[in-house]
């Protein structure tokens, strides 16, 4: 039984002695440094001053007058003696069996007051870590403000030993000794008039028998800065490393057509075949016999591994006929980069076997983190820049990435794979109707139905063709065939397809960004690269939805690197209004640690010229939107709204997807989860879950689902949401939960977040699409083979021939489908 008179605020002098049978559940407690109480009446008391129990109930004043007196000797430094009168044992008038009980009793309550106090700590934590990141990023703050008041502000450079110096050699001149007759022999061999970015300086480096580095755009002309020199001179052959079947067997097919003797030797080459080219190497030319020029082979087994061809090499090194190594796609060295393949760490070999032979390291990707590992790997020397190159040391080369006719653009993809095909192949006619173009899809079979579907729904007016890893040599060859022959006009692949494939008038690229190469902006700019080459304005175009790309992060979520670049490529799919070509340039100034203008501007390892990298390009989506169909507004309280009804399910146990928690938040289910209806009709709990959003959060969220599930990946973005992920024994789901970053909006109270509290969240947001100015388009609407005459179909035509094709609703059933990406490299 609770003693009334031990409450707090409670008079001292108005607490009664218990009764024999009460229990007393209250100590006395005081301070030394507070006063007890200060009237002679105890009923002003505030609830700050200590409790004081006169037990005896005897009306002693004078032991009252006591502790009061002692409060102020305590208060005069007379501490000692208030403290005997702390230790003084307080007097409880009761019977010992009323002790046992009162004991117990005081357990327990101490016990259910540990309980309490931990559940307060338990609440306090995540506000301490919130509280303890929001320091470290202050901190960080702070000292790189330090930092900025103390150096003035310099652009990074990449270690590139730079001249001027005497004996610098300026490769780009054309003052060497071939130099009259390089451009003739481009000319007759390859019909190309002039060079164009740093292939006249590569080219003079490999013809002076240089260790190459060479950074270029994709499509850029990397492969004339090899092929060149390789047939130039009397004799010798070039044997370059390629990763991709498709690559190889593209560039031996271009050479022999143009008349260079090559020979390809992969895993698919047959023993007789491989003889024959043996020998060819070994020998040379002579007897009427051509000899080979270029040699191209996979690794690593037909380089390091493979004792025949070592040997090979070594004969022909040693009839001085071994001119050059080519490293084609070098970046796949480095474990660092986006698209590491093992097997490119044993071509360490080949310097250590052939130091006199000079290696040619291109690609179009290459930062500065994977730069000095690409250089351990091939036992290269330090760089040393193309301009003012020192006469010893890798010369390095690098042009400008960005490639002015590629425009860019984001398109929303619907939730159904069936409204996915109509927007595809709308735009397809609408923009290049007959023209040569690309779909990346996510898998084999992803290839076929897509390539069925869009053949379907335009009636053959897109002739669209498969290739993946699956499809047999002589399939691959005649889709390639076609192709160049107009016989198919859009190629439905996976990126089994693409690095190689040298079709100068592709006019689009389309990627899902449900896609392995989509999870990074370098793997994305790499795979656009096949569009454009002949120079001609191009479209790439990626297909976004939020909640797909977030399936994405359950195939990184075990890669360091993974998360992080798969953000990036979010960040760049999410954004509306930053120019396309300044995200890449950000991005890849950023990642490679280069000045901004390597992106756009020829004197790229000039920071002092970075600023022209930053204008913008004007014909990307973000450019050319016109500015009243993107609505930007605050949306803190449907952010916290969200935030809180994540934890809600949290707290009961169950997990969201980026969708579920979309219509959950909107009032309709989301996943295992219902909706109460609002007050007094409250629906029953038909799944895991309930949660009543009336009560919780005082309403839906009123964004449409496609506003909901980008606002979602913006609070991912911002860390308010982090992924979670779960495995299945065919697929890693992710699904979204309150993050590091969500107490600073989920603590506060809606009405705190109406009066403007807390970090305010703003997003833009896409509204009907009017009419936009169409810059670097390829044919205009109506304008295509077809396009002008097209029967447009009905949605619910499109709707039925994508039902008869089975092609389901990408949306939830698409992890089961499509989880695992399929090795189709
Ligand atoms: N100087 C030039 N002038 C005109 N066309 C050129 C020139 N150099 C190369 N080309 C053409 O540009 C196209 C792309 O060249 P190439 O295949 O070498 O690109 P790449 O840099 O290897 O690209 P990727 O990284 O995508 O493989 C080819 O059709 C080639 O013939």
């Amino acid at each position: 039984m609770k003693a009334e008179s031990s409450k707090l605020g409670q008079s001292s002098k108005s607490a009664k002695r218990p009764a024999e049978d009460e229990v007393i559940d209250f100590f006395a407690i005081s301070s030394p440094l507070k006063r007890p109480h200060t009237s002679g009446s105890s009923s002003r008391r505030t609830i700050e001053e200590p409790i004081v129990i006169d037990d005896d109930d005897d009306g002693d004043e004078e032991e009252d007058y006591d502790e009061e007196a002692a409060y102020y000797e305590a208060q005069y430094g007379m501490i000692k003696k208030m403290e005997m009168r702390e230790s003084r044992p307080i007097k409880v008038v009761a019977g010992e069996t009323d002790q046992l009980e009162e004991r117990d009793v005081v357990q327990g309550k101490l016990a259910k007051l540990d309980s309490e106090m931990n559940d307060v700590r338990a609440e306090i934590e995540p506000l301490q870590t919130l509280l303890h990141t929001l320091q470290s990023e202050r901190d960080q703050l702070e000292s790189r403000l330090a930092v900025l008041h103390r150096q003035p502000v310099v652009a990074k450079k990449p270690q590139i030993q730079t001249g001027p110096s005497r004996s610098a050699i300026d490769y780009q001149t054309n003052s060497f000794p071939w130099s009259d007759a390089v451009i003739p022999r481009a000319k007759f061999i390859f019909d190309i008039p002039a060079f164009r970015l740093c292939q006249a300086g590569v080219i003079n480096a490999a013809m002076d028998g240089r260790d190459i580095v060479c950074v270029m755009p994709t499509g850029g002309g990397k492969s004339l800065t090899y092929q060149l020199p390789a047939v130039m001179g009397e004799k010798g052959m070039t044997v370059v490393v390629s990763p991709l079947l498709a690559l190889i067997w593209d560039q031996v097919r271009a050479l022999k057509e143009i008349g260079v003797e090559a020979a390809m030797l992969t895993g698919s080459t047959s023993k007789d075949e491989q003889n024959r080219i043996f020998q060819k190497m070994e020998r040379g030319g002579g007897s009427g016999e051509k000899e080979l020029r270029v040699s191209c082979a996979l690794p690593p087994e037909k380089v390091s591994k493979s004792k025949r061809l070592m040997s090979v090499l070594e004969k022909a090194n040693s009839g001085k006929r071994l001119r050059r190594f080519v490293i084609d796609e070098a970046h796949c060295c480095s474990q660092l980069g986006h698209d590491f393949r093992p097997d490119y760490k044993q071509l360490s070999a080949l310097k250590a076997h052939f130091p006199n032979v000079p290696i040619q390291a291109v690609t179009a990707t290459l930062s500065s983190k994977t730069l000095p590992d690409l250089l351990k790997i091939l036992r290269l020397g330090p760089l040393t820049d193309g301009r003012s190159a020192k006469p010893t040391g890798t010369v390095y080369f690098t042009a400008p990435l960005y490639r002015p006719n590629l425009h860019y653009r984001v398109m929303q993809k619907p939730s159904s794979a069936k409204a996915t095909i109509e927007v595809m192949g709308e735009w397809i006619l609408n923009h290049h109707a007959a023209e040569s173009g690309i779909i990346y899809c996510l898998s084999k079979k992803d290839t076929e139905t897509v390539a069925d579907a869009l053949r379907e729904w335009s009636n053959s007016d897109i002739k669209t063709g498969v290739y993946h890893a699956g499809i047999s040599e002589e399939e691959k060859e005649q889709i390639h065939l076609d192709w160049r022959a107009g016989k198919i006009d859009c190629i439905c692949a996976t990126t089994a397809f693409g690095l190689g494939i040298d079709k100068g008038n592709v006019r689009y690229v389309i990627r899902k960004l449900t896609s392995q190469m989509a999870k990074s902006l370098d793997g994305y700019y790499q795979e656009t690269g096949r569009a454009g080459r002949d120079g001609q304005d191009s479209d790439c175009v990626l297909f976004y939805r939020g909640q797909d790309a977030t399936k994405l992060a359950g195939h990184v979520c075990n890669d360091p690197d993974g998360t992080g670049k798969l953000r990036e490529m979010l960040r760049f799919a999410q954004d509306l209004q930053t120019c396309r070509k300044v995200a890449f340039a950000k991005y890849f100034s950023a990642s490679a640690n280069l000045s901004a203008n390597a992106w756009d501007n020829a004197a790229a390892l000039d920071s002092s010229t970075s600023a022209g990298s930053l204008t913008t390009c004007g014909s990307c989506d973000n450019c050319t939107r016109d500015e009243a169909n993107v609505e930007t507004r605050d949306v803190t309280l449907e952010a916290w709204k969200l935030l809180r009804v994540s934890g809600e399910v949290l707290n009961q146990g169950g997990r969201l997807t980026v969708s579920a928690l979309a219509k959950l938040a909107r009032g309709g289910g989301g996943g295992s989860f219902s909706v109460a209806e609002g007050k007094g009709k409250k629906k029953k709990a038909t799944g895991e879950g309930n949660v009543d959003l009336e009560e919780l959060v005082g309403g839906k969220v009123t964004l449409n689902e496609d506003d909901t599930e980008r606002l979602i990946i913006e609070l991912l973005l911002s860390d308010h949401f982090m992924e979670t992920y779960s495995s299945t024994a065919y697929t890693t789901n992710t699904y979204v939960a309150p993050g590091p970053n969500a107490l600073r909006l989920s603590r506060l109270t809606a009405e705190r977040i109406e009066e403007g509290m807390g970090t305010r969240i703003q997003r833009s947001f896409l509204r009907v699409e009017k009419k936009a100015r169409k810059v670097g388009e390829g044919k205009k609407k109506g304008e295509g083979k077809k396009g002008g005459e097209k029967k447009k179909r009905s949605r619910k035509e499109v709707v039925n021939i994508a039902a008869d094709e089975g092609i389901e609703d990408v949306d939830e059933e698409e992890d089961e489908q499509y989880g695992e990406f399929e090795d189709d490299q």
